[in-house]
């Protein structure tokens, strides 16, 4: 066990790199998390300590990840965790990752939409996006930072131009959205979540959030009025939990479970499933589905990472609508994103 002094002591040294665990870092799978010090990085990185795939778990943070990692290397799992600071330590703790998994950069405030964050997070996208050209160029790269919608066009303008990039392994994490939809519609047929099934489209903001909530299964029984009022609610959540801890930030815990679950279903589809079994997630990716570049569908996963777009759900009249109100919100997002990667592209 490394002791606290030590810790303290290494971390003023320059190459700001730490391993825990027996023998440094073992070959095998390799997740790294950025932004591992973080409101989800914390709990995202103690849950996929748990997986027994990965080998190595590589956090990076600005500060504060040989804390974490010593923490969570007294847990007898089979990961070796690899700590890693500040600019310089970025492409070390990414260096031949299979996954990378991204939950850095700033959360909102109260009466903050979405959007306001893109001045901010925009730039952690645009150095993680370099740092995987050069560390990592086969990995999967999964962005939970917000705005996701804006987040994803302007990773993908960047890899682009590194020449790196793989529409099939950028991914934009919006399986909060489905956790949230399969807890509320449980709590509503008052059945187990777990048994729910129901696929959400579009991006990750207000009205582009789309449950579609006709495909439920089991059947989701509802009057207009109360339909209505469940996909407000799951549409809103966000701002549910942003306004519920009144400054101190967003969604962490759960989007750490959904996070978790959502590079969980990655593995999976890296060491191939079994037998019959189809490993299915929702995520916001580069698609021709709709006339939005960049549309959350149901994605079959694979050793490629997406290995077929299942495409829209059948829709009914209502959702129908409700598509064509959220594609020019969309667009625009996406157009903003590509302008911004394009921007960045000689600037990060
Ligand atoms: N996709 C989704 O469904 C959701 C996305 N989010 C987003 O996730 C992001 C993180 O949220 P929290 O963990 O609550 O925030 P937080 O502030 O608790 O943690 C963010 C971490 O990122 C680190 N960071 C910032 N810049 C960095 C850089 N250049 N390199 C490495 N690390 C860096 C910070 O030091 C901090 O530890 C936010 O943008 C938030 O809006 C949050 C909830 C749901
Ligand atoms: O609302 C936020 O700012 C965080 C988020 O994306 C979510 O909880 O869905």
């Amino acid at each position: 066990m490394l002791n606290p002094r030590l810790i303290t002591q290494l971390s003023r040294e320059p190459l700001r790199a730490f391993q825990f665990g027996r023998g440094g870092c073992r070959r095998g799978l390799k997740v790294a998390v950025v932004g591992a010090g973080g409101g989800i990085g914390q709990p995202l990185s103690l849950l996929l300590k748990q997986n027994p795939h990965i080998s190595t778990l590589s956090l990076h943070d600005l500060k504060n990840t040989p804390g974490v990692a010593a923490d969570l290397s007294h847990i007898n799992t089979r990961a070796t965790v690899c700590a890693f600071e500040g600019k310089d330590g970025l492409k070390k703790a990414m260096d031949k990752a299979d996954i990378v998994v991204v939950p850095a950069g700033m959360p909102r405030k109260p009466g903050m939409k979405r959007e306001d964050l893109v001045g901010v997070n925009a730039s952690v996208a645009c150095e993680v996006a370099f740092a995987a050209s050069d560390a990592c160029p086969g990995a999967l790269l999964a962005f939970i930072t917000n705005p996701i919608n804006v987040i994803v066009p302007i990773v993908a303008t960047i890899l682009k131009a590194k020449g790196t990039y793989d529409p099939n392994r950028l991914f934009g994490v919006t399986s909060l959205d489905v956790v949230r939809a399969k807890a509320f519609v449980g709590d509503f047929l008052n059945v187990d979540p777990q048994t729910v099934d129901v696929p959400v489209i579009g991006g990750h903001t207000g009205r582009t959030i789309l449950p579609i909530l006709s495909q439920c299964d089991p059947p989701y029984k509802g009057t207009d009025e109360e339909r209505e009022a469940l996909i407000h609610r799951i549409q809103e959540a966000g701002t549910e939990v942003v306004k519920a801890k009144d400054g101190l930030g967003s969604a962490t815990l759960s989007m750490a479970y959904a996070a978790s679950s959502f590079v969980n279903s990655l593995i999976k589809g890296i060491k191939g499933s079994d037998g019959d079994e189809c490993i299915v997630e929702c995520a916001y990716v580069e698609s021709d589905v709709t006339e939005a570049k960049f549309f959350a569908t149901p994605l079959i996963l694979g050793p490629q990472g997406i290995k077929d777009n299942i495409g829209l759900p059948e829709l009914d009249d209502v959702e129908k609508q409700a598509l064509d109100c959220m594609l020019p919100i969309l667009k625009e997002s996406i157009e903003k994103g590509i302008k911004l990667g394009e921007d960045m592209v000689d600037h990060c």
